[in-house]
């Protein structure tokens, strides 16, 4: 079942209206899709659109039923000073109407995995990157939406934390959750990917299952980060 489909004709900044151009996909409930491509190649622009913060998009985003629910995770973590860990959950179990009883139990099964219990207390503002990184991704699991846009989230997380947060996105998969998640990290994107999407230049290259980006380059048995180079050498 589609849960999101994504018709940009371009999308960009004032002065720089068409960073991406002529980016189509479509995201289904279930699935786990990847966005990749080199440096400035328009993953975060992509993203933004979807998202509706870009000041400049011709084309059309559509998120496939009313009343679906959907998190993102910025690349960059935004949190308050003033409030400490523990009233981040709150403040968001609050906005999506969290039954007070099962957010507990959620928020508190997810600090433990993510070796952030003792410090729920605390202010963010004293905790390192990749803790801030974890509050990040436990705000986005907390509300388990139907749809997840997720901006290069391994990034500074440890490989534990990586490790349970890849256990938790396949729980929410079959939970029936749409991903969207752009990273660098093609070792596991290959790992967690049903379809992958490389975007060059502001432009989709190419898109589909490993074993279709594999045919699509002639190796047979290379990893995704053989088939990413050889794309876009011969780009
Ligand atoms: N705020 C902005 N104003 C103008 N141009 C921008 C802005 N942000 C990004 N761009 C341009 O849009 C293009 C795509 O950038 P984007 O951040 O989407 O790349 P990316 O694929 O996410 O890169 P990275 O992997 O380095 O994060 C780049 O040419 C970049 O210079």
């Amino acid at each position: 079942m589609e849960v999101l489909k994504v018709d940009i004709h371009h999308a960009g900044y004032s002065g720089r209206q068409d960073a991406v151009q002529d980016i189509h996909f479509t995201l289904n409930s279930g699935k786990l899709v990847g966005l990749i491509g080199p440096n400035g190649a328009g993953k975060s622009t992509t993203i933004k659109a979807i998202i509706n913060l870009l000041p400049e998009l011709a084309g059309n985003i559509l998120f496939m039923h009313e009343n679906k629910t959907c998190a993102y995770i910025p690349e960059q973590p935004v949190l308050y000073d003033e409030l400490t860990l523990w009233e981040h959950l709150e403040l968001s179990a609050a906005a999506y109407e969290m039954d007070r009883e099962y957010f507990i139990k959620r928020s508190e099964e997810l600090l433990f995995l993510f070796h952030l219990t003792d410090v729920k207390h605390h202010f963010p503002g004293s905790f390192s990157k990749g803790m801030q990184q974890k509050l990040m991704v436990i705000i986005g699991l907390l509300i388990q939406p139907d749809v997840y846009i997720i901006d290069e989230p391994f990034v500074g997380l440890d490989p534990r934390a990586t490790m349970q947060f890849i256990n938790l996105l396949e729980e929410e998969k079959t939970r029936g959750a749409g991903i969207l998640i752009s990273t660098h990290q093609l070792d596991i994107a290959e790992r967690i990917c049903d379809d992958i999407i490389l975007i060059a230049n502001g432009k989709l290259v190419t898109q589909g299952n490993l074993e279709q980006i594999r045919e699509q380059c002639r190796l047979p048995k290379a990893s995704l980060f053989d088939c990413f180079n050889s794309i876009l050498e011969n780009a």
